[in-house]
């Protein structure tokens, strides 16, 4: 399976902001994405996650089988807000997210477990610090199987336990022949992936 641009193109309300984007993301493989505020890492993302439509060029995904037909059926996107229901808690949350996505992988229980947060599952999301929240966010990657993670700032926020236990959630997905494209301002802990550098600021 390979995430492959060409010449991507994207857009912000009528105005170009990133031309000419080409790579190739193999299995196994990470693709780090850096570049100053408003290079257009986020719209780069958004467009391969099929949440915005690319104004020039192509994003596809090869090989992915009938099991993973497009991008948007093989991808968890993990933007900047964390998509989750203040008012629910942490399992109820967690919950809808494996309904949503299918292929249940880890449970609830696992997840939190991977994430450093056992045995607040009942707690009302709502509650949790900015780290801890970021972290449940990271823990609905885990509780279905996606192949391809797209990932924004993933770990804005995370203290640096944190950073390194997410560092290695990176790694053995990427072991198990998971694809991963993140924007970031941080190291990432993800030695030997390929750095894409987006443009200067937009005036
Ligand atoms: N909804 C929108 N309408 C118009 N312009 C937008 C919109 N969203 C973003 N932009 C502009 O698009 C450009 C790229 O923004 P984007 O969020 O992709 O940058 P970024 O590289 O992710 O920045 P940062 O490092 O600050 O997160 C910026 O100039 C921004 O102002």
């Amino acid at each position: 399976m390979r995430l492959i641009a060409e010449n991507l193109a994207g857009e912000r309300g009528g105005e170009p902001v990133f031309s000419d984007v080409s790579f190739a993301i193999g299995e196994g493989e990470g693709l780090v994405v850096t570049g100053p505020n408003g290079s257009g890492k986020s719209t780069l993302l958004r467009i391969v996650a099929g949440l915005l439509p690319a104004s020039g060029g192509l994003i596809r995904l090869d090989g992915g089988g009938e099991q993973w037909p497009d991008i948007a059926s093989a991808c968890h996107y993990l933007g900047h807000a964390n998509a989750m229901k203040t008012a629910l808690s942490v399992d109820e949350n967690l919950h809808f997210w494996q309904d949503f996505a299918g292929e249940p992988h880890l449970s609830i229980d696992e997840a939190l477990d991977m994430v450093g947060l056992p045995q607040i599952g009942h707690l009302p999301y709502g509650y949790l610090s900015t780290g801890q929240k970021r972290r449940i966010a990271i823990a609905r990657l885990l509780v279905s199987y996606r192949p391809v993670w797209l990932l924004d700032e993933p770990t804005a926020g995370l203290d640096k336990a944190s950073e390194g236990q997410f560092a290695a959630l990176m790694r053995a997905h990427l072991e198990d022949g998971g694809i991963i494209l993140a924007a970031t301002h941080l190291p990432l802990g993800l030695e030997g992936a390929k750095a894409l550098k987006m443009g200067e600021h937009r005036e």
